[in-house]
């Protein structure tokens, strides 16, 4: 029998995670380099798949390479091969009823456990993995595996309670309506990118807090920390079954749990490419599910800062550079195209850019003073490359930067590239590197250009505008209404947090579900209503009826 609930609990205050800064003799600085080096130490380490709370060594290898010095790996994994995934999700829906059951307040309770883990006793080693593994500083980890993933743990926890509390506000005389949030018939598919700890985390956490059961294939580029996630969700009490962690070949895993009947919901983030492949595959198999899927993904995107002739020039530079070249631009917000207005651009814009530009260290994570670490893998490493070459091919001229170097790491100079054609193809796809494409606009075609950055690109994540003329702020917002789910004004496209600006774009960016808010859960449950009589019938007929 389940146990009774004897009160209504209330969920501790929830605030943003405090960030911590790794300033020079910082305590905090000191003990990330002693994870670091405790983690250099034990290279390389072997990842096993993990279903039903066992480890699975498939003996299907695959290596999570070092971004910084790719002639080593962070992590040897085991792949999924078909039977893992089977038991995996046959775990999963196993492991449904029991969870489903547990009362709200102790599924709570797990997650604001595992909060605290990330956030204390396992903050710098999840760094440290996200670190190496991932290509990141200091700053970058602190505000994505710390920060941003305890942020995501805790607000869901409150944003769950909220939604749990809205029920229907009437009840006729002698009845009680209500609403239950009954998890999902099925299992939920978490997919997950390499670009954010934090996102692994609560691709899973999200679904799984409103009762769902989630099979979660990792990014192969980030699979050590994700691993690190799923212990702390196990040691927090995630009980076994509820995550399955598994990760493998992508398209053939992927095709294997679409294909299931019980198969529910996709909790994807990555490109938009891979997004609209898994959507195209759930419509192939529309026939064999139980329910219709919940398809939720957030992805690519082509972001804009607009500067108008009102802006603070010093402002809109110093805030284009980290927008466009913070973790290499590998952000899906991160600044791309940048838009300024010739008056501007000639006296003083263009040069305090490349000043700065000029500025910045790239290299690894040993060396705290480097702005800008590695890229990725060798397939970013030529995506990003191939990109400066076609845009030189097109006519844009390389204003600094434009080189790269994959002799030890995968690493690529900041580039900032000029062009006369604002559709050239660096101003349109997206690159997802550290460059970025300056078209400069006359100043009196600022009403064009609002109507060219709102249709030169397909996406509608991120965009900024710069003016102190509030006219200026208001015609864009208006205009741009569509070409971005997150918009900031005289700040950086960049940097969303968790509880202050729900994140996510709509066109070919996402569904724009906004993580990070309660929007998010309503695509994880599925709800009930219940009315309950209080007041027995005497008769079936109506006065109406009478004579
Ligand atoms: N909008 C957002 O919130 C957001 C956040 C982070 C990243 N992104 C986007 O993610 C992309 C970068 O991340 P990435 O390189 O990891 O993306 P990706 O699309 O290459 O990979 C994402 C996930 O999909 C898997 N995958 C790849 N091919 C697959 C296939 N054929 N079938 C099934 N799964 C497959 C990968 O293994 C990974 O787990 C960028 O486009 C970026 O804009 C978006
Ligand atoms: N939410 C993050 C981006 C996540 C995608 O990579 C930001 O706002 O910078």
């Amino acid at each position: 029998m389940a146990a009774p609930t004897l009160a209504t609990f209330k969920v501790p205050e929830i605030h943003n995670e405090p960030m911590r800064s790794y300033a020079p003799g910082s305590e905090e600085r000191k003990a990330l380099k002693a994870a670091i080096a405790e983690l250099e130490q034990t290279l390389p380490l072997e990842v096993p798949c993990i279903v039903n709370g066992k480890p699975i060594k498939t003996g299907k290898l695959a290596k999570q390479p070092l971004p910084h010095d790719h002639a080593n790996h962070l992590a040897t994994y085991h792949e999924a091969d078909e039977a893992t995934v089977k038991a995996a999700i046959d775990g999963a829906l196993a492991a449904k009823a029991d969870w489903e059951a547990m009362p709200w307040s102790d599924r709570a309770a797990i997650f604001l456990k595992a909060a605290d883990l990330v956030s204390g006793k396992y903050r710098y080693k999840l760094m440290a993995a996200t670190m190496l593994g991932q290509g990141k500083n200091a700053w970058q980890a602190e505000i994505d595996a710390a920060a941003e993933l305890t942020d995501f743990l805790r607000f869901g926890v409150k944003y769950v309670e909220e939604l749990y509390s809205i029920q229907p506000p009437r009840n006729s005389a002698g009845s009680w309506n209500r609403m239950e949030y009954r998890a999902l018939e099925g299992f939920v598919f978490a997919v997950s990118p390499f670009n954010f700890t934090a996102i692994g985390g609560n691709l899973c956490a999200t679904p799984a807090l409103v009762g769902n059961v989630v099979v979660w294939k990792p990014s192969p580029a980030a699979t050590y920390s994700n691993y690190l996630i799923y212990k702390i969700f196990e040691e927090a009490g995630v009980p076994a079954g509820v995550i399955q962690f598994i990760p493998g070949p992508p398209a053939e895993v992927a095709a294997q749990v679409i294909s299931h009947p019980s198969f529910v919901a996709l909790h994807f983030t990555g490109s938009t490419f891979v997004f609209k492949k898994l959507w195209r595959d759930v419509g192939a198999n529309i026939d064999n599910y139980k329910s219709y899927p919940r398809l939720v993904g957030e992805t690519g995107g082509k972001n804009f800062h607009l500067v108008h002739k009102s802006a603070e020039v010093k402002n809109a530079v110093l805030q284009t550079i980290r927008g466009a070249f913070e973790y290499q631009g590998q952000k899906c917000s991160a600044l791309s195209r940048l838009y300024v207005p010739s008056s501007l651009w000639s006296n003083g814009f263009k040069d305090q850019l490349l000043t700065e530009v000029a500025k910045l260290k790239v290299g690894p994570y040993a060396e705290w003073t480097n702005f800008i670490g590695p890229v990725i893998g060798r397939p970013a490493f030529d995506k990003i490359t191939g990109y400066i070459q076609k845009a030189k091919e097109a006519g844009g001229e390389i204003l600094i930067g434009g080189t790269g170097d994959d002799s030890k790491g995968y690493y690529i100079q900041p580039t900032v590239i000029l062009t006369k054609d604002p559709k050239s193809v660096t101003m349109v796809e997206e690159i997802f590197g550290p460059v970025i494409t300056v078209f400069v606009y006359e100043d009196d075609d600022y009403e064009k250009t609002l109507e060219l950055i709102d249709t030169t690109t397909s996406y509608g994540l991120t965009g900024s505008i710069f003016a102190t003329d509030r006219k200026a702020l208001l015609q864009a917002t208006n205009k741009l209404r569509n070409a971005a789910g997150n918009v900031y004004y005289n700040e950086k496209c960049t940097g969303a947090v968790v509880g202050q600006q729900p994140f996510g774009g709509a066109r070919g960016s996402g569904t724009n579900d906004k993580a990070g808010s309660m929007a998010i859960f309503y695509r994880f449950v599925s709800a009930r209503s219940i009315k309950e009589n209080f007041v027995s019938l005497e008769d079936y007929s109506y006065p109406s009826n009478l004579q």
